[in-house]
């Protein structure tokens, strides 16, 4: 088996995609390199974009959102379109019973992400929140690391997310503050559903994670386009956060123990390495060399190359964003998932979902009080 197969006989799981824009045309490279995965239908608001995107990536049913939603043969619709819409795709999605995998944000916040998850819950049907961070295997070396006491008892971890790219079009928080809060919930949270236990205890000093601080620069469209945060997790653990649409930063994470550090490099997102330092003695001054941990992308996922124009232009081969292979994991497990039946992946549950995006509608609420 390689990094992307997931049982020696699995059956073919056919896919739409909603959506003709950037990621979708990532995605469907990796789709069509999955085994006894097929992607059968593109939806579009476009019957001219649903035909130019299936002819170009050789996809037959072009259609309509509710076309591939409704489609007899659809197992899985994957939700590619702006995250604003995401809400309405997911119910569309599950009122035909259909698997889900959502792009992220997945909803604005974590009300809306649990009603949902319930609704998923009800039609028995998978539904994932594509934080593809999640499914990287250097993730789950990290949460390794922690736990073998490598770096002494963790304290205090920060991620920033910060690139400017369209400010204005959407809000910070969901398009990229979604990946720190992501990051700092893996590294310093405890068990997600003991937080959803106490969602309800707001100022009560509940054993989630509690916003302690935070602010926002608001874009003159209303979306929030820099943010930053502070975070209280159980056991006193602080998070700082960042994330912009509107300048940059280093985009890296990192871990910071009693005994030393782990970095996470750029894309810290979609990381391929994780670098552990030890420092130790008096004055934290004998420091370790470091150990690099390198987690190649799969090797098998390549950038498909496409002789098509579209609309008269001609199309660059290749993936729009960094690291893209590695959507291969996310939807390997989708696929794993569905053959098995489950409703949820144990890589990104419900409960830490829910809990990411109680954390992101806290900040929100915390700097928008901050303005007023
Ligand atoms: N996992 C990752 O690495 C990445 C995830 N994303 C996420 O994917 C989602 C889509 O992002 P991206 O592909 O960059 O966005 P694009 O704007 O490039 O594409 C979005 C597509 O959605 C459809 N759409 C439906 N309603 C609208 C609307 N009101 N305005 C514009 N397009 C609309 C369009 O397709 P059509 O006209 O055919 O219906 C459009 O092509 C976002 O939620 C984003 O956060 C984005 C980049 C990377
Ligand atoms: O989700 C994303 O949004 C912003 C992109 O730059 C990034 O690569 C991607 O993962």
């Amino acid at each position: 088996m390689t990094a992307t197969t997931d049982s020696p006989t699995p059956r073919t799981i056919n896919w739409a995609i909603l959506g003709t824009g950037s990621i979708a045309n990532d995605m469907v490279q990796i789709l069509h390199q999955l085994p006894n995965t097929t992607v059968l239908a593109i939806g579009s608001r476009s019957p001219s974009s649903a035909q130019s995107f299936g002819s170009k990536w050789n996809i037959p049913r072009r259609v309509s959102y509710a076309e591939a939603c409704s489609d007899p043969d659809v197992d899985v619709v994957y939700i590619a379109t702006p995250s604003m819409r995401h809400p309405d795709d997911c119910r569309m999605a599950l009122q035909h019973r259909k698997a889900i995998l959502c792009e992220k944000s997945m909803a604005p916040d974590h009300i809306v992400a649990k009603q949902i998850l319930d609704a998923a819950k009800s039609a028995n049907c998978l539904c994932v929140h594509g934080v593809w961070s999640r499914f990287f295997p250097a993730m789950t070396k990290i949460r390794q690391i922690i736990h073998s006491g490598e770096i002494g008892e963790v304290r205090s971890a920060r991620a920033s997310f910060c690139q400017n790219d369209g400010a204005g079009s959407c809000s910070a928080l969901a398009e990229t503050g979604i990946y720190c809060a992501q990051f700092l919930q893996w590294v310093l949270g405890e068990d997600a559903s003991n937080y959803c236990a106490s969602a309800d205890e707001k100022n009560g000093g509940g054993i989630g994670p509690v916003v302690k601080g935070a602010t926002q620069t608001l874009h003159e469209s209303g979306f929030d386009e820099h943010v930053t945060a502070i975070i209280e997790f159980p056991g006193k653990k602080i998070g700082t956060f960042e994330c912009s649409l509107a300048h940059t930063s280093e985009r890296s994470a990192t871990v910071y123990g009693t005994l030393g550090v782990i970095n996470v490099p750029f894309p810290f997102w979609c990381s391929t390495q994780v670098t552990v330092t030890k420092m130790t003695g008096l004055g934290s001054q004998q420091w370790s060399e470091p150990q690099v941990y390198e987690f190649p992308l799969p090797s098998e996922i390549v950038p498909l190359s496409t002789s098509e124009e579209v609309e008269g232009r001609p199309q660059t081969p290749g993936f729009n964003f960094v690291n893209s292979q590695g959507l291969a994991y996310e939807a390997a497990e989708v696929n794993r998932c569905f053959r098995g039946g489950l409703i949820e992946t144990p890589l990104f549950s419900t409960a830490q979902c829910i809990e990411v995006l109680r954390i992101i509608a806290d900040i929100r609420e915390y700097a928008s009080k901050g303005m007023s």
